[in-house]
């Protein structure tokens, strides 16, 4: 069987999966027994007291209880894995732009090719994201992770992965993205010699369809397309580093069993997988270019309504019809800062310079927009309808500035010319008094 086989359909919808037969209690959470002497563990993503259509978790019934595990001690591995705030530069106005994070040579899997490029906000207030890429050429062996300072939003840009979780395993490609709750335990394996991709922290409030307004009850990323997988647990007593990510440092200890040991579970916290060519996309058929929150996967909001902590926006591939428009991306300064990376094909605003596993980030007021060679083809282009085909980029965007990592700010991928990609404009020609007379 392929793990990704057994999959349950909705987002965050309330689930009850058992991969033993009889081992799901029925009718309550915690009975004075559990079948077959399972142990119950409420996992929690929101606060008990959270309201009911925000309130988020589960129960897992599992070989051991979680709590039977020595001390933590901290954990050296990882060591471009960083967390918010980031002091280490000050924050930098400038516009930035990154090559493709080279793939290692030396053994390297998903957590020790972790590079954090930049994030806001702070772990400890629970606000704002780390905004990582992975570079990867080996499975996690003999490990686990866990996050608790965030859920992750994982991008997949080069190489099927397979997250094997406590809830359930499944596999992701590029194209595909993976949502794992805040403090699930997961590995990663590689189903390809080698994977790449992006990854956002959410230290805020979880990622949640966008409201849809007007647009009406179906259209973007439809509920029904969001798959999470059935209880699967593997009885494995062999030792395994079960490392966490605490208020931004690495800890690990050591347990004499898998955590992976979840034999049946019910709730609406649980990881999911969702297909981003299933998107319903939604553009203009008359004139001009929408804002591109028309492209909204996923949002998790902050405290001011509409002025996100985050949103997953995607560019997929789409049909262009406006008329009288000047098709790509506009010109602007946006108040809220935008992170971009690129999973395959081109970018209608960038002619060149912005390839498939390469970011950009141009933060809050920071003046952007098509790059000098996308703008002369994009003023002269012939208005037929125009489908934008074999491409699919992506924003994280949010209210907060992103402050890069030093390492992302020196990396030797980092393209200190990014500015040059709009220079030349020619000034435009205002009518003279003689044109006038
Ligand atoms: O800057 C970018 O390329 C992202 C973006 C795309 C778009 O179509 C409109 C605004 C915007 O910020
Ligand atoms: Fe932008």
């Amino acid at each position: 069987m392929g793990a990704s086989d057994n999959m349950m359909t909705g987002f965050a919808n309330h689930f009850a999966t058992q991969a033993v037969p009889g081992a799901l209690p029925v009718g309550c959470n915690s009975p004075q027994r559990v079948p077959f002497g399972l142990y119950a563990e409420q996992l929690s993503g929101t606060a008990f007291t959270a309201p009911r259509a925000e309130n988020r978790r589960s129960w897992l019934y599992r070989l051991r209880p979680t709590a039977q595990h020595g001390a933590y001690r901290p954990w050296q591995g990882a060591g471009q894995f960083r967390s918010a705030p980031f002091t280490d530069l000050p924050p930098s106005p400038n516009r930035l732009r990154w090559n493709p994070l080279p793939i290692p040579t030396d053994p390297t899997d998903f957590l020790d090719g972790l590079v954090t490029y930049c994030g806001n906000g702070d772990v400890a207030a629970g606000v704002g994201q780390g905004v990582h890429l992975y570079a990867c050429n080996h499975s996690m062996h003999d490990r686990a992770f866990f996050n608790a300072d965030g859920e992750m939003l994982i991008v997949p840009q080069e190489g099927a992965i397979r997250m094997i979780t406590e809830l359930g395993r499944f596999d992701v490609a590029p194209l595909q993205i993976a949502l794992i709750p805040r403090g699930l335990r997961f590995r990663v394996e590689l189903l390809e010699p080698t994977a790449r991709g992006y990854v956002c922290e959410n230290y805020g409030a979880a990622f949640r369809l966008p409201d849809l307004g007007p647009i009406g009850s179906n259209g973007l990323a439809n509920p029904r397309d969001f798959e999470t997988p059935v209880a699967w647990f593997e009885d494995v007593d062999a030792p395994v580093d079960l490392i966490q990510k605490f208020q931004g440092q690495l800890w690990s200890t050591r347990l004499p069993h898998s955590p992976f040991d979840v034999v049946a579970w019910h709730g609406n916290l649980a990881p999911c997988r969702y297909d981003l060519r299933r998107f319903n996309t939604i553009n203009t058929v008359s004139y001009d270019h929408p804002d591109p929150s028309i492209f909204t996967v996923l949002t998790s909001p902050s405290d001011t309504p509409g002025t996100a902590n985050c949103d997953f926006v995607i560019f997929p591939p789409r049909w262009m019809v406006a008329e009288d428009t000047f098709r790509p991306p506009w010109f602007h300064r946006n108040v809220m800062s935008e992170f971009m990376g690129l999973i395959t094909g081109a970018y209608d605003a960038k002619a060149g310079g912005f390839a498939p596993g390469g970011a950009s980030l141009h933060n809050q007021m920071a003046s952007h927009g098509p790059d000098r060679a996308s703008y002369e083809a994009g003023i002269i282009a012939a208005l037929a309808p125009h489908k934008i085909e074999a491409t699919m980029a992506f924003m994280f965007e949010s209210r907060l500035p992103f402050s890069p990592t030093s390492f992302a700010a020196q990396a030797p991928f980092a393209q200190p010319d990014y500015d040059q990609c709009w220079d030349g404009f020619r000034k435009a020609q205002l009518p003279t008094d003689k044109d006038a007379a």
